[in-house]
């Protein structure tokens, strides 16, 4: 497929599949089902940026039990519509030794930069590393060996923007989740 070169061309193809209403019950569910499984543990809480800003933001305030923020910056897109090797732009600061970390991105959809962050925190001394996700791509392109704990909601095997994701860096700040058609 020819993906257009601005946002305006992009929303003309695309429709729809999150709006902000289902996003947020999605985010109120996975908050309580982090509570549960902390048990009142102060996790580190590790995004992954630029894309999961949003729903991390929005997540953690839905959170009850205290975290601690921290970030990495790593990417594999790099502004286009398919992955290549991942680019580490900011490694965590906080020491995770013995600690659970909630790892925190927006999608999940081969698994290479979730798959690659986990490896490192557990090379850092993590205890558990529990991954959480707006988002999961339905396909059998995965990587073996990685899924989401806690996810918010499906979609189907087609490129995504808003809620963060971008469309070629525009779009990040549109209340929803489009897709092309
Ligand atoms: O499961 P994968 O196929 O590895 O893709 C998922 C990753 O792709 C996106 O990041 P991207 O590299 O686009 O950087 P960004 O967060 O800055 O948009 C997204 O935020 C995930 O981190
Ligand atoms: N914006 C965006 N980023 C991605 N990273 C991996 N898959 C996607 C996708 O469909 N959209």
């Amino acid at each position: 497929m020819t993906y257009p070169a601005t946002l305006a061309e992009a929303l003309i193809q695309s429709d729809v599949l999150f709006d902000r209403d289902q996003l947020n019950q999605a985010i109120c569910r996975i908050a309580a089902d982090i509570d549960a499984a902390l048990e009142g543990e102060r996790a580190l809480y590790l995004t992954v940026m630029h894309g999961a800003l949003i729903f991390a933001g929005e997540l953690a305030l839905e959170i009850k039990t205290d975290i601690e923020f921290d970030y990495v910056h790593a990417t594999r897109y790099r502004g286009a519509t398919t992955g290549s090797e991942l680019h580490w732009l900011r490694e965590p600061q906080c020491d995770m030794k013995g600690r659970t970390v909630l790892l925190v991105d927006d999608i999940l959809d081969e698994g290479h930069t979730l798959k690659a962050i986990r490896e490192n925190c557990l090379a850092r001394g993590a205890s558990r590393v529990l991954i959480v996700t707006l988002c999961t791509k339905i396909h059998d392109r995965r990587t073996p060996g990685i899924q989401a704990d806690f996810n918010g909601v499906d979609l189907p095997d087609r490129y995504v923007y808003g809620f963060g994701m971008d469309y070629k860096e525009q779009g990040r700040n549109l209340p929803a989740i489009y897709a092309f058609k």
